[in-house]
């Protein structure tokens, strides 16, 4: 689908649920999360519906997210039926991976092909503390598992605040060395709970001089369909990514469409503009209107990222990153 910058869309990213079983401190907040109903969340049968029509219209790739998708009690369902539409050719999950290592084997027999990791602290006192309630140990046990059953490429994301993580740059590059680990530092951006551009915020470009300090970085490729750009330290496993959400926008080349948890087509990460596709499902519509509505959501897409309209009250958890 072609908007009207030229852009080709073919990726749809799918939030699952706004719950979690974690609370990040740059997402959620720690107490009175309020939480969608069950019926403002869309049912199994409604993502498939929409996904299909979504793929009908030309989406090629689904990236499954959340809130934590593994907390759905049905997403290898989900996953399975996704991977069965003949237009999807690629199948992925975002997950802060707690459930990782139990529902390995399941998501790989319903035909998902890999996982980003969530992760930005490889000690536990510090996973505690950015989580609210993780533990590190079940992350490290998930990451094995998705590298063990081929869930691969294994992509790590680590959103780097400048007091809490900054210091573990190199350890998280020392991951890569041995085991084809892709470890992304993402820029913080500032929605829902996210300081972004408070003394927190680090620029990719500021991670990248501090990682060439120690190691030299090539330029680097990686299949996906993201953002990030990729380089590597010569001679090992994994590569290294940056994410530059806010630093340099990557709307030039932006891809994609989101659905919320509430059933709406969200044109852009950053501006709150949506389109309800539930309403219109729930009230009868034949698959050709819902193709439709994507066709009309890929028109509404905005050139990208304005520096003036980051909205505190988008909610990472019902958009899905
Ligand atoms: N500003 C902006 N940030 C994005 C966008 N897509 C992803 N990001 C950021 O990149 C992070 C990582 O995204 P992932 O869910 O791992 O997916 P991805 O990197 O797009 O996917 P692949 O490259 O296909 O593996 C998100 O949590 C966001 O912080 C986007 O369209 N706009
Ligand atoms: C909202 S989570 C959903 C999937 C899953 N629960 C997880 O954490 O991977 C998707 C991604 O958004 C990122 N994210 C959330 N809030 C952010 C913020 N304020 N700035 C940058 N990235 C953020 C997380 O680090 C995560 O990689
Ligand atoms: S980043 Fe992911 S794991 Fe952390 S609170 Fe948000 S949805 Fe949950
Ligand atoms: S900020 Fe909006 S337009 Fe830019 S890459 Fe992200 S979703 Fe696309």
């Amino acid at each position: 689908m072609l908007d009207k910058f030229g852009r080709n869309i073919d990726y749809l990213r799918v939030s699952v649920t706004d719950r979690c079983n974690l609370r990040c401190c740059y997402c959620m907040p720690e107490e009175g999360v309020e939480q969608l109903s069950r019926d403002e969340i869309l049912s199994l049968e409604e993502l498939e519906r929409i996904i299909r029509a979504g793929s009908n219209a030309g989406i090629r790739r689904v990236r499954i997210t959340g809130g934590e998708p593994l907390v759905r009690r049905d997403v290898s369902t989900l996953i399975k039926k996704v991977s069965l539409m003949p237009g999807i050719k690629d199948i992925s999950l975002t997950t802060n991976a707690i459930l990782l290592a139990d529902l390995a084997e399941e998501l790989k027999e319903a035909g998902l092909k890999r996982v980003n990791i969530s992760l930005d602290t490889l000690m536990e006192h510090k996973y505690k503390e950015i989580t609210r309630r993780g533990s590190l140990g079940r992350v490290l046990v998930g990451i094995e598992k998705a590298l063990a059953l081929g869930l691969t490429p294994v992509k790590i994301n680590v959103v780097v605040q400048r007091d809490f993580n900054l210091d573990e740059v190199r350890d998280f590059i020392r991951f890569t060395e041995s085991a084809p680990i892709h470890v992304r530092f993402i820029e913080i951006m500032p929605m829902g709970c996210g300081g972004g551009l408070s003394d927190e915020f680090v620029s990719a470009e500021e991670i990248k001089k501090i990682v060439s300090e120690d190691y030299s970085l090539v330029k680097g490729e990686l299949a996906g369909g993201g953002p990030a750009d990729y380089f590597k330290v010569e001679g090992y496993h994994g590569t290294v990514g940056f994410i530059h959400a806010i630093s340099r926008h990557f709307c030039a080349r932006c891809n994609r469409l989101r659905l919320t948890a509430d059933g709406r087509l969200r044109y852009c990460l950053q501006q709150e503009q949506s389109l309800d596709i539930k309403g219109p499902l729930r009230n009868g519509a034949a698959e050709a209107e819902l193709v439709e509505l994507f066709g009309q959501a890929v028109m509404h897409k905005p050139a990208g990222y304005r520096s003036s309209e980051w909205n505190k009250n988008s909610l990472m958890n019902t958009i899905g990153g």
